[in-house]
């Protein structure tokens, strides 16, 4: 993939796992380099001689490493930069699951995900000399939310979405051009499962009870021998005897190419979320008719699955499949969700690519990251979100919102209004209540163009 053409990258706990696959994953996608640091020595120069002898001699590296010492951890960057003269992504991914050594793990995985992330910026920050970046942090699902059969874990997760989404923000971060982002994966078959269901905690009855009932985790660590120790054994195929870096259904996975359509272009090849002429140009997406024009037939009636079925009998696919639960109920918050204000109500939005209208509750003016300003909208009774932001004119992209908006400090200068207003003053839309005997709300088309009244039924 050309995204990464020239790209140097360091990845901590790169020797297996998520770090392994990340790094063969940058390598597919044509990185000019890929620095592995672990503490796992073995491990490493088994995981740097097979992904030698996949992609070449001169595009890996591997140092040995325990990220709890900052300085080791800084001589590995600088190593880095003499190796390949560049360093453009951090991923600050080693961390371990024990509730036994509770300092050590919060020491990994956490401090040295702070530490890691200051050194990025420190080595990559143009005001340093470098070319800016990216730092991304493996935090965890449970960073988002409570999980009661591992709280320190979940602590360190939780501390590293906290930093994250505040270190972002951070004046001399923003002015070294350097993103900082974090992901947060529900559970993979990695050997971190096996150890800790081996020696991490004490709940695994518990653990065990908890997948039993819930359908997706179940089939993720399906092939797990729970307690039999770490045979190598691949997560994206479940296979044993070969590493997700050697599995040979990443080929596929890994160009996103499985002849699934583009829900944004239309084009074979790729699915939405990898879909890059869409990306920028949300127009041009085709996948949900704008809001007022579609009337009663566009109107979600029920989540099946990843799909909206609409009253038409078509289905639509709104937020990407990863973040439906098999019960239907939508629960990802690595999606670009946020707080958002309608009127003066704060509501919680999501930037959804797959849609090109707005979705909104009932909603005069909005005021988010994404879109500010009077808006033409669909009108929902209970829509997955209080708002959705679709592809309409002036909509940030999704991994680019305002970064100096601020909720508590939502307040629209006239200047800014008419510049936020430039691109829809034809289509000037008010959402009222009618007043009917059931309570239908109406889109009510007003501004430059004749008043028109949407079908009253739109609800
Ligand atoms: N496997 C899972 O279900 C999930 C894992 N994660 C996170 O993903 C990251 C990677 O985990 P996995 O690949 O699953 O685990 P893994 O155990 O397969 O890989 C972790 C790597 O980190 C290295 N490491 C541990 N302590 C280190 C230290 N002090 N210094 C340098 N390297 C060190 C290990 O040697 C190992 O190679 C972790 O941060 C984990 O918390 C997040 C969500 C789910
Ligand atoms: C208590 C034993 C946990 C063993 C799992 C091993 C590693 C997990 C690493 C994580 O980051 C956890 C990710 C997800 C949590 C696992 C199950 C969550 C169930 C969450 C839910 O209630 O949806």
């Amino acid at each position: 993939m050309p995204e990464m053409n020239g790209k140097v990258a360091i990845i901590t706990g790169g020797a297996d796992g998520v770090g392994e696959a990340l790094a063969d994953d940058f390598l597919n996608r044509q990185a000019k380099g890929v620095y592995i640091i672990d503490i796992n020595e073995k491990q490493g120069q088994e995981t740097l001689n097979s992904l030698k002898d996949k992609h070449g001699a001169g595009r890996i590296q591997f140092r040995k490493c325990d990220v709890r010492y900052t300085d080791l951890l800084e001589g590995a960057f600088k190593d880095c930069l003499g190796q390949y003269g560049q360093l453009d992504i951090v991923c600050n991914n080693a961390g371990i699951l024990n509730e036994y050594t509770r300092k050590l793990m919060i020491d990994i995985n956490l401090t040295a995900v702070i530490e890691g992330t200051y050194l990025a910026v420190k080595y990559m920050g143009t005001q340093n000399g470098g070319k800016g970046g990216v730092v991304v942090n493996t935090a965890s699902r449970v960073g988002l939310s409570p999980y009661k059969l591992a709280a320190v874990y979940a602590a360190s997760k939780h501390g590293i979405v906290g930093f994250t989404r505040s270190v972002a923000f951070e004046p001399d971060v923003l002015s070294n051009e350097v993103r900082v982002v974090a992901i947060c994966p529900t559970i993979i078959d990695t050997n971190m499962v096996s150890i800790t269901l081996e020696k991490g905690t004490k709940y695994i009855k518990e653990f065990k009870q908890d997948i039993a009932v819930k359908p997706m985790l179940k089939t993720a660590i399906r092939n797990t021998d729970v307690g039999q120790g770490s045979s190598i054994r691949c997560y994206v195929c479940q296979g044993v005897g070969h590493r997700a870096a050697q599995c040979p259904s990443r080929v596929t996975d890994v160009n996103h190419d499985n002849g699934e359509q583009c829900l944004q272009c239309g084009a074979i090849g790729h699915v939405a979320k990898f879909c890059h002429r869409g990306r920028h140009r949300g127009q041009e997406r085709k996948s949900v008719k704008p809001s007022t024009t579609t009337g009663a037939a566009a109107v979600p009636k029920m989540i099946e699955k990843d799909h909206l079925l609409l009253a038409s009998g078509e289905q639509l696919k709104v937020v990407n499949g990863a973040c439906m639960e098999q019960s239907g109920v939508v629960e990802d918050r690595t999606l670009p969700v946020s707080q958002g204000k309608v009127g003066d109500t704060v509501v919680t939005m999501l930037r959804d690519t797959e849609c090109n209208g707005i979705i909104v509750k009932k909603s005069l003016e909005i005021d988010t990251p994404y879109l500010r300003g009077m808006v033409e909208a669909l009108c929902v009774q209970d829509p997955i979100y209080d708002l959705i932001v679709g592809n309409v004119p002036g909509a940030r992209p999704p991994d680019d919102p305002d970064p100096v908006w601020n909720m508590s400090e939502a307040v629209t200068t006239r200047a800014q209004e008419e510049i936020w207003l430039s691109d829809v003053t034809s289509t000037v839309v008010r959402l009222i209540e009618d007043g009917s005997a059931n309570g239908t709300t109406r889109l009510i088309r007003v501004g430059k163009d004749p008043v028109d009244v949407c079908p009253p039924n739109i609800e």
